[in-house]
């Protein structure tokens, strides 16, 4: 799989003026949801090479990551034109950059794709690393393919319209980025005041360091045979929990859901691989300052640990976590007993007083 390139840029009109001159492909497209037509869109619409390039518009939203929106996808590029050696370029938040990676790497078995992502979730994460997919099924990311886009362009000014609960749904992975990676980074996530005033210059600096731990990782694993899964930390729950939320009608943002599964696969690492207490605590206090509660019983256990077994790290029907012994040093296929599963279920709800 070749190496996606990830700029971080200073002037992104430049940038992808200079990016898609040096490019040779038929036609263009460009994927939007409604609100980053309206709201991103503008940024960049008067680039030369944009000029007469067809807009493809979706629904926003996760719950439209689905199949219905792929097909419409499809046809669009179908009945205007689009050839394997078009472009597709996802302007958008997770959701597109999945959905719209997902669409390119079908269509026609594939045409090139650029990601350009305008939320902190797709700036730190998902636009980068080749995993594209559509919920499906009631699971989170249930079908996709490992497909990189040719290049990531990101640009902090997008944030600027970005409400404060998406803002810190991408921060959350920042979050699991510092805790797989070193402590300096862990100590610079956790010291970060989300109530002050936005330094965009600052958060780009930020955003350069975490999207960074992610590259690491997806070069040396770029298929999750083995240490990709370091990224998946607080996923195996906290997609559990995203998808219940979305089976309750109180859709969990994903950087949300994330956070929550933090807390259980903390508690978890700790059990189980020695975590030390002081820093799980110091986590879920930063946590709980931030994120909301997300209301489940005891009654949506065995719910949950069914969602659990859908996981995509797991084999042989044996759920497989990534745990960590300490900042930094993860420990992947860790196997744990259903009765800690469901104290750590008993652990989050404690923690955030539900
Ligand atoms: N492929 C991966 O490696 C990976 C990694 C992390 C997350 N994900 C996926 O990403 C998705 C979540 O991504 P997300 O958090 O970006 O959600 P999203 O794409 O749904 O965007 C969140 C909301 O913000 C709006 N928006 C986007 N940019 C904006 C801007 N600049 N100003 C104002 N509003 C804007 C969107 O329209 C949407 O309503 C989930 O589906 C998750 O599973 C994938
Ligand atoms: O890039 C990865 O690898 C990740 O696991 C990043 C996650 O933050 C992301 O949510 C990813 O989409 C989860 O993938 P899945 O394989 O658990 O569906
Ligand atoms: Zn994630």
């Amino acid at each position: 799989m070749a190496a996606q390139k990830v700029v971080i840029s200073k002037d992104l009109k430049a940038d992808l003026q200079a990016f898609f001159a040096s490019m040779s492909y038929d036609k263009l497209f460009i994927l939007t949801d409604t609100n980053t037509q309206e709201k991103c869109y503008p940024l960049i619409k008067d680039i030369p090479a944009l000029q007469d390039t067809p807009v493809i518009t979706v629904q926003a939203g996760d719950t439209h990551k689905d199949i219905e929106q792929v097909a419409y996808i499809w046809s669009r590029l179908s009945n205007e034109g689009a050839s394997r050696n078009s472009l597709l370029v996802n302007l958008g938040g997770g959701m597109i950059t999945d959905m719209g990676g997902f669409a390119g790497a079908t269509f026609k078995r594939g045409l090139r794709t650029v990601n350009i992502p305008t939320t902190l979730m797709a700036s730190v994460d998902a636009a980068v690393g080749g995993k594209t997919g559509i919920n499906f099924n009631g699971l989170k990311n249930e079908v996709g393919s490992f497909y990189p886009p040719e290049c990531v362009f990101i640009d902090c000014e997008f944030l600027r319209t970005l409400d404060r609960d998406n803002l810190l749904s991408g921060y959350a992975e920042m979050i699991k980025h510092a805790l797989i990676s070193s402590m300096d980074i862990y100590a610079s996530v956790l010291l970060f005041d989300l109530d002050a005033k936005i330094d965009y210059a600052f958060l780009n600096r930020m955003v350069a360091q975490s999207v960074a731990v992610k590259e690491r990782i997806v070069e040396e694993d770029p298929k999750e045979h083995g240490i990709r899964k370091a990224l998946n930390f607080g996923h195996t729950i906290g997609h559990a929990y995203e998808s219940l939320s979305f089976k309750k009608d109180r859709p969990l943002l994903h950087g949300h859901a994330v956070a929550a599964g933090i807390v259980s696969e903390l508690y978890l690492s700790h059990k189980v691989c020695g975590f030390p207490m002081e820093k799980l605590s110091q986590v879920v206090y930063y946590l709980k300052e931030y994120y909301p509660a997300f209301v489940f019983d005891c009654k949506d256990y065995d719910t949950l640990y069914e969602l659990m077994t859908h996981d995509k790290k797991n084999e042989a029907g044996i759920i497989n976590f990534t745990l960590l012994s300490q900042v930094g040093d993860v420990q992947i296929n860790q196997q744990v007993s259903k009765e800690k599963i469901l104290e750590s279920l008993d652990f989050y709800r404690e923690s955030f007083g539900v």
